[in-house]
């Protein structure tokens, strides 16, 4: 099986998430669905070239470009803007009241971000059976794809995309006061560039079949990747309130919790930026383990190494960059702006060799009586040897780990660092001590409607089922290719 083949079954294997991420169907949605026109049920079963939808008449809908829970995005030509655009079919009949509310919170967060790198949302329409998200169209799609084809990205094309990322995340938390959430490989979109082949592109000498990313182009791109565009906003909350929705001016009149709840949250998107670094500098995710529950508790305790091979050619001052934002403590993360003030986001060229600062990793224990952060322990440890991968296990070195999947890592990353909020919109989960990483994960984010337990313990509990989440990178992926390096015929 093909790395990407892997990839494409795993995403498949993994579309139950969508739904718990959502909340299941709810149980009055059966019966929204009976009421639901024929036309507008044959609208969706129409696979054919045409495909049409009440209310969708001044669009001339193209192919599929990807599904979500409880929608399909199309790419579509619209005859009012003379261009094409995507549109986000969402089934309402499918919906209870609370997840169409939802829609409509995504559709109002959406409304009221401008940014260059932020999916532009051009219209919404409300029809009987479906709402209409119409959406700038990134061309590319997923980043997520990208990085399975080249295994892993050059500095250069990680910092390009990266930074963009940051440049959207510095505006939503700084002049909107929305916290997306939901950063991970999918919901990273991107313009296409021509890829313009390297001339005489000799493959890095350590990784003899690495593809050539083509000539780079300083404020273009590289690797076909130009222009970044974050979407899906269906994770995201505003976390200045209404009231205090002024950045500077009102923060002094808010209350601890406010502003606390507004600093952690804003944190997540600090971690999910961290997790996405790694992934694209080395190809796999900063946390991994065949079991859940472990995979869960490294999360938790922030375990994880730069693993040697993979990490021996990327430089200190990236390590640095990714363990300042893996860091466990949100009040230590690196926020927003200390990330653009990193050397290797500015591009410095010297790399420190030896890193400022040293990863921490903590273990922390909440008392049962904390309510507040500043009742809260954290303790050093000693980073855990990883044992899993060993320089001499030439098995492992050929399967990928089997819950190493962006997208599984980067869920278990999300609900676990969001139920290490101490804050009041998580009280809930610590007002009792925690004392296990299934507890982290099962707590429901009981501040948004929409979202809910997301993490299948149950779906990934028997071993045949975690096969179909088996990658077999055998054949083409860095780690075959490193591991024939350190064994050589
Ligand atoms: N503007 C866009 N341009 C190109 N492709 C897009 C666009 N928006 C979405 N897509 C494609 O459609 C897929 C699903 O879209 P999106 O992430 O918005 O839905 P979802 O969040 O998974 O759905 P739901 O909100 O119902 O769970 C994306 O992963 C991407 O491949």
């Amino acid at each position: 099986m093909s790395i990407l083949t892997g990839f494409r079954k795993f995403i498949k294997a993994v579309k139950p998430n969508k739904d718990r991420k959502k909340g299941k169907k709810a149980l009055g949605s059966e019966k929204s669905a009976d009421i639901t026109s024929q036309q507008s049920r044959n609208a969706e079963a129409d696979s054919s070239e045409s495909i049409h939808f009440p209310g969708l008449e001044k669009f001339q809908l193209k192919e599929k470009l990807g599904d979500g829970a409880y929608s399909k995005v199309y790419k579509a030509y619209s005859f009012e803007l003379e261009k094409d655009v995507a549109v986000k079919v969402i089934r309402k009949y499918e919906m209870n009241l609370k997840q169409r509310s939802g829609v409509h919170k995504e559709v109002n967060i959406l409304r009221r971000i401008q940014h260059k790198n932020i999916v532009t949302l051009l219209d919404f329409i409300e029809a009987d059976d479906f709402f209409y998200l119409v959406l700038e169209l990134a061309e590319g799609g997923e980043i997520f794809h990208k990085i399975v084809y080249f295994t892993y990205f050059s500095e250069q094309l990680a910092r390009h995309v990266i930074v963009q990322i940051a440049d959207a995340i510095q505006h939503l938390h700084d002049v909107c006061g929305i916290v997306h959430r939901d950063i991970k490989p999918e919901n990273v979109l991107f313009k296409p560039i021509p890829f313009r082949p390297t001339e005489g592109y000799q493959p890095p000498p350590l990784d003899p079949i690495k593809r050539d990313e083509g000539v780079f182009t300083p404020g273009v791109g590289g690797g076909g990747i130009g222009k970044i565009l974050i979407g899906d906003f269906g994770f995201s909350k505003v976390v200045w309130n209404t009231k205090t929705s002024t950045p500077c001016g009102t923060v002094g009149y808010a209350a601890p919790e406010i502003v606390n709840d507004e600093l952690y949250s804003k944190n997540v998107d600090m971690w999910a930026l961290g997790c996405l670094l790694h992934t694209m500098l080395c190809g796999f995710p900063p946390f991994f383990d065949d079991n859940v529950k472990l995979l869960a508790s490294k999360v938790v305790k922030g375990e994880f190494e730069f693993l040697s091979p993979w990490w021996d050619n990327i430089s200190e001052s990236a390590k640095d960059l990714v363990a300042h934002l893996l860091t466990v403590d949100p009040r230590e993360r690196y926020d927003i702006h200390q990330f653009f003030q990193h050397p290797w986001i500015r591009g410095e060229p010297k790399m420190l060799l030896v890193p400022s600062h040293k990863p921490k990793f903590y273990s922390r224990s909440i008392d049962s009586t904390s309510s507040s952060p500043g009742r809260m322990t954290s303790d050093f440890k000693e980073r855990p040897k990883r044992t899993m991968v060993s320089r001499t296990s030439s098995a492992s070195m050929h399967k990928s780990p089997s819950i190493t999947t962006l997208s599984d890592a980067m869920m278990v990353a999300y609900d676990a660092r969001r139920s290490n909020f101490p804050n009041s919109q998580h009280k809930k989960a610590h007002s009792s001590r925690i004392n296990s990483a299934a507890d982290l994960i099962v707590e429901e984010d009981s501040g948004d409607e929409q979202t809910g337990t997301s993490f299948p313990f149950s779906d990934l509990s028997n071993s045949d089922e975690r096969d179909s989440f088996q990658l077999d990178l055998a054949q083409s992926s860095l780690i075959s290719r490193r591991s024939a390096r350190r064994n050589p015929m």
